[in-house]
C-alpha cells in the first residue's frame, strides 16, 4: 500500500504539490491524470523517494521511501524519460539489475526481451524512445516489484506494445498483488487501465474516485413522452446532473442507483426508456464541469 500524507513540494516560489494526500491499495491501479505542469512528475519522485519532501510523509508497506534501500528493492519507478547508463545494452542493464534486485527474475527477463525481439546487445541510447521504453518495462518487471510508479509509461509505445505492456501489468497486480500508481494527461488511456484516477490540478488532489463506483454510480437516461413532464415534479425526486428536453425526447445525466432511477422515472410513464452506459470522459465532464474546471486538455489528447 502506499500512503502519502499532506506532502508538499517547492522549487523557489513554485508550490509544485500541495497538502496531497492519497492511497493506493494493494493490487490496484491508481491514475494520476493532470495537465502539463500539474505536479504530477514532482509527486512521483517524491513517492519513489528521488525528492524528499518539504512536508509531510510517504510510506510503502508502511515503511518510508526516501533513503531507504530495504524499500526501494521492491518499489521501482520508470520516470518520463528512462535512465540507461551510458553506452550500455540491455543485457548490461539486466546484468546491473540482477546484482542490486534481489528478487531479480533471469528467466522472464529472457522470455520478454525475447517476445518484445529487443536485441539486448544494441547500445539502448541507439534505440527508438519507444524502444528505450520498452527496454525500462523489461528490465522492470523482471526485478519483480511489489510498488511500480510509472511517469507517462505509454507515450511512445505503439497501440499493439502499449496493450501488451498494460496485460502484461495486469496480470501481476491480478497475480501477484503489484501496485501501481500511474500518471498521465489522457483520461482515455487510464480508462480500461486503473481501478482509481485523482485529478491533479496545481499541484493539489482535485477530485479522486473508484472508477467501478464512479460508473455504477453516474447513469444517462434516453425518455420518450407522448407529452413531456414538467420538469420541477420530474427532478424532485431524482439527483440530476444534467437535463435537456428536444420534442418529445429527454435526455439526463443522473446520480444514484440504477434500478432506483428507473423505477422513480417510469412513474412519469415514458413510451421509450434508455439507460446507457457513460464513458469516463462524460461522467468526468459532467462531475467537474458545473465546478468550472479545466479539464479539457486532459480528455482530448
Ligand atoms: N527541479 C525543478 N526545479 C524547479 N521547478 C521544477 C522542477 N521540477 C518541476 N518543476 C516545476 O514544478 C511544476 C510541476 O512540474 P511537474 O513536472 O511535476 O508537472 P507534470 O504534471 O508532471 O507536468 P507534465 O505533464 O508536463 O510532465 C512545473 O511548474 C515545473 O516547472
Amino acid at each position: 500500500m502506499i500512503l502519502a500524507e499532506t506532502v508538499n513540494k517547492q522549487f523557489d516560489d513554485l508550490q509544485a504539490v500541495r497538502n496531497l494526500s492519497l492511497t493506493v491499495r494493494k493490487g490496484s491501479i491508481y491514475g494520476l491524470l493532470g495537465s502539463n505542469g500539474a505536479g504530477k512528475s514532482t509527486f512521483l519522485k517524491i513517492v519513489a523517494g528521488v525528492y524528499k519532501p518539504d512536508n509531510g510523509e510517504v510510506t510503502i508497506n508502511g515503511m518510508p521511501v526516501y533513503e531507504s534501500p530495504d524499500t526501494k528493492q521492491t518499489v521501482l519507478f520508470i520516470s518520463d524519460y528512462p535512465y540507461f547508463f551510458n553506452l550500455a545494452s540491455l543485457n548490461d542493464m539486466a546484468k546491473f539489475y540482477s546484482g542490486v534486485y534481489e528478487r531479480w527474475n533471469e528467466k522472464r527477463y529472457n522470455q520478454l526481451a525475447k517476445h518484445f525481439r529487443m536485441n539486448p546487445k544494441k547500445r539502448l541510447n541507439r534505440l527508438s524512445k519507444g524502444m528505450q521504453r520498452q527496454a525500462a518495462f523489461i528490465l522492470t518487471l523482471s526485478a519483480m516489484p511489489d510498488v511500480m510508479i510509472l511517469d507517462e509509461p505509454f507515450d511512445g509505445l505503439d497501440p499493439v506494445i502499449r496493450q501488451q505492456m498494460k496485460n502484461l501489468i495486469m496480470q501481476d497486480v491480478a497475480d501477484r498483488g503489484l501496485t501501481l500508481i500511474v500518471s498521465s494527461h489522457n483520461l482515455r488511456e487510464m480508462e480500461d487501465f486503473c481501478d482509481y484516477v485523482g485529478i491533479l490540478h496545481e499541484g493539489s488532489l482535485l477530485f479522486e474516485r473508484d472508477i467501478d463506483e464512479l460508473r455504477s454510480d453516474v447513469h444517462k437516461l434516453q425518455l420518450a413522452f407522448k407529452s413531456v413532464p414538467d420538469k420541477d415534479q420530474f427532478v424532485k425526486d431524482l439527483d440530476v446532473i444534467h437535463y435537456e428536453v428536444k420534442g418529445s425526447m429527454m435526455f439526463l445525466i443522473v446520480r444514484g442507483e440504477k434500478d432506483d432511477i428507473l423505477s422513480k422515472v417510469k412513474k412519469f410513464q415514458p413510451a421509450v426508456v434508455d439507460l446507457l452506459p457513460l464513458t469516463l470522459e462524460e461522467i468526468f465532464i459532467y462531475e467537474l464541469g458545473g465546478a468550472g474546471y479545466e479539464i479539457n486538455n486532459i480528455i482530448v489528447e
